[in-house]
């Protein structure tokens, strides 16, 4: 990485204008101070004081007009922050993204609190599957909480797949992070009734509201991601009628939904007669976006 100089008050006058067209745009002002810690590598404190503008030289990993380009990236092209900077923190994790993924989004976290609520020890050191992995942001965080379990992650696109792979390695989960190409459970034939727990987040949006999303999302991350079918429910549905066959009696059933799909996921759980205990919880915001059930015994 190259380091480049630039002068405290270039920066100081780059940010002013930057977070001005940020304002005129729609854009959150703080991804301006994002790009400068992620990119550029000013520190938190030292933006937050403005102290940088009386530096003489501040060392960047960019220079100006590198870091321009990018902003405009950002403004013209609504590429989403986390793209241009090629990695998203999330959990404990800083996790490398690139457009092959979804960026993981902060509600996608809780996934892994409900699971070592719903998870007793026994289940807890099995086998775990992420079916869906994108990023690999499910299947490693599950191998952080779950010290002791084997932990498999699908998913259907080997670029996605990729970049996962990456992430395992970077923060060191090869060893109990496996990785596999292809259709949901498919790759995982030899180990029906043998898993512990499944943790996904499908692509769960009705075909015809994508292109209703923003900009960010319709026109930068991958369709495959977020096409849930007609309805929105079709690889929901085929999970709940599937992963019976998977796992063990008393295993972890457990996805994210979209807002107002809870009722329609109950509904499939309680009808397939396979699932007990079936519950919806919801996100910080006090949205229902978490089905969560078990294999009955
Ligand atoms: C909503 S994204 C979730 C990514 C990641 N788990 C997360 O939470 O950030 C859905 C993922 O499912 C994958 N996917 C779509 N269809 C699939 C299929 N038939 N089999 C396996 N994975 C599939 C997509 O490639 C994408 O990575």
């Amino acid at each position: 990485m190259i380091n480049q100089l630039t002068s405290g008050i270039e920066l100081w006058k780059w940010r002013n204008s930057a977070i001005t067209t940020a304002l005129g745009k729609g854009i959150s002002p703080r991804e301006v101070d994002w790009l400068l810690q992620e990119i550029a590598r000013v520190d938190k404190l030292t933006l937050r004081l403005e102290s940088f503008k009386d530096y003489q030289e501040i060392t960047m990993v960019l220079s100006l007009t590198e870091l321009d380009s990018l902003w405009q990236k950002r403004l013209q092209q609504r590429v989403p922050i986390q793209y241009l900077a090629g990695r998203t923190p999330w959990r404990k994790f800083t996790l490398a993204v690139s457009d092959a993924v979804l960026i993981p989004r902060p509600e996608t976290e809780i996934l892994i609190d409900l699971v070592m609520e719903a998870a007793n020890q026994d289940l807890q050191s099995g086998i775990w599957v992420d079916l869906g992995t994108g990023s690999g942001a499910i299947a490693l965080g599950l191998a952080e909480v779950l010290t002791n379990a084997k932990i498999y992650a699908i998913d259907i696109s080997e670029q996605a797949l990729a970049v996962a792979r990456t992430n395992a390695r970077n923060l060191g989960f090869t060893q109990r992070v496996e990785f596999h190409q292809g259709c949901w459970w498919e790759p995982l034939n030899h180990l029906q009734g043998k898993i512990s727990g499944m943790v996904s987040n499908p692509p769960y949006i009705p075909s015809d509201m994508i292109g209703t999303l923003e900009p960010e999302v319709v026109e930068h991350e991958p369709h495959l991601a977020l096409d849930g079918g007609v309805d929105g429910l079709e690889a929901i549905r085929y999970l709940v009628e599937v992963s019976p066959h998977y796992l063990l009696p008393g295993g972890v059933w457990l996805i994210e939904m979209m807002a107002g799909q809870d009722e329609a996921v109950r509904e499939m759980l309680i009808n397939n007669g396979n699932y007990s205990h079936i519950s919806i919880h919801t996100d910080l915001a006090g949205i229902k976006r978490f089905a969560l059930a078990h294999l009955s015994r």
